[in-house]
């Protein structure tokens, strides 16, 4: 057995809350967001579980959430690393608009096919097999020697960045992936082994 990596979507934020496509904009975390993050350092204490170092994305949703956590857990100075790699799946020409007017304006089908197809990406932005492909090798690059060497890793990030290294990880189809949801302000804890095999995941649900 080596280390541990905690994987958490960030909290709801503003724009969840309003319908908007989201990807690459940055709006901050709504007040239940706020909350699910502060909850989802409580759940990764009430664990045991202590990280050594922290990624997120660049995006303050994201880093906002790692911000709450860490502080749930008394480790407000630990080191946390911010990079792109991590960000949300870009929603490209779809950015900022609203989820109910899109699927009026292009219909359900379409607009269904944009957010959970695996390959077909939004007019101007990522499919989520376009997220992988700079998700996971981030990962394997950055993320994963750290957990490998023991430590246990904290990963805020998003609901598709997060997808696409949960697809690896749990050896997921693109057809199996698209059908899954990360909750927000949800850890999910994967214990690997030395040949970074996953030899546990556990959910922290409530
Ligand atoms: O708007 C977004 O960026 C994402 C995540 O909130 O939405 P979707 O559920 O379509 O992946």
């Amino acid at each position: 057995m080596s280390g541990t990596l905690i994987l958490v979507r960030h909290g709801q934020s503003e724009w969840n809350l309003k319908n908007l496509f989201t990807g690459w904009r940055d709006p901050g975390l709504s007040q239940k967001g706020h909350e699910e993050a502060k909850e989802a350092g409580r759940r990764i204490k009430a664990h045991g579980l202590k990280p050594d170092i922290a990624f997120t994305s660049a995006l303050s949703r994201a880093q906002v959430t790692n911000d709450h956590i860490l502080k749930e857990l008394g480790l407000e100075t630990l080191e946390t690393i911010r990079d792109q790699a991590l960000n949300e799946r870009d929603y490209g020409d779809l950015s900022g608009l609203n989820k109910d007017d899109a699927r009026k304006k292009w219909g359900e089908e379409q607009v269904h096919v944009w957010r959970r197809s695996y390959d077909v990406p939004p007019p101007g932005g990522e499919s989520l097999k376009d997220t992988g492909a700079r998700v996971w090798p981030y990962y394997m690059r950055t993320i994963q020697p750290h957990v490998l060497r023991g430590e246990t890793v904290l990963v805020s990030a998003h609901g598709n960045s997060l997808r696409a290294l949960v697809m690896v990880l749990d050896g997921l189809t693109g057809e199996e992936i698209v059908k899954t949801e990360i909750a927000t302000g949800v850890p999910l804890v994967y214990r690997l082994n030395a040949d970074s095999t996953v030899a546990s995941k556990e959910i922290l649900e409530g």
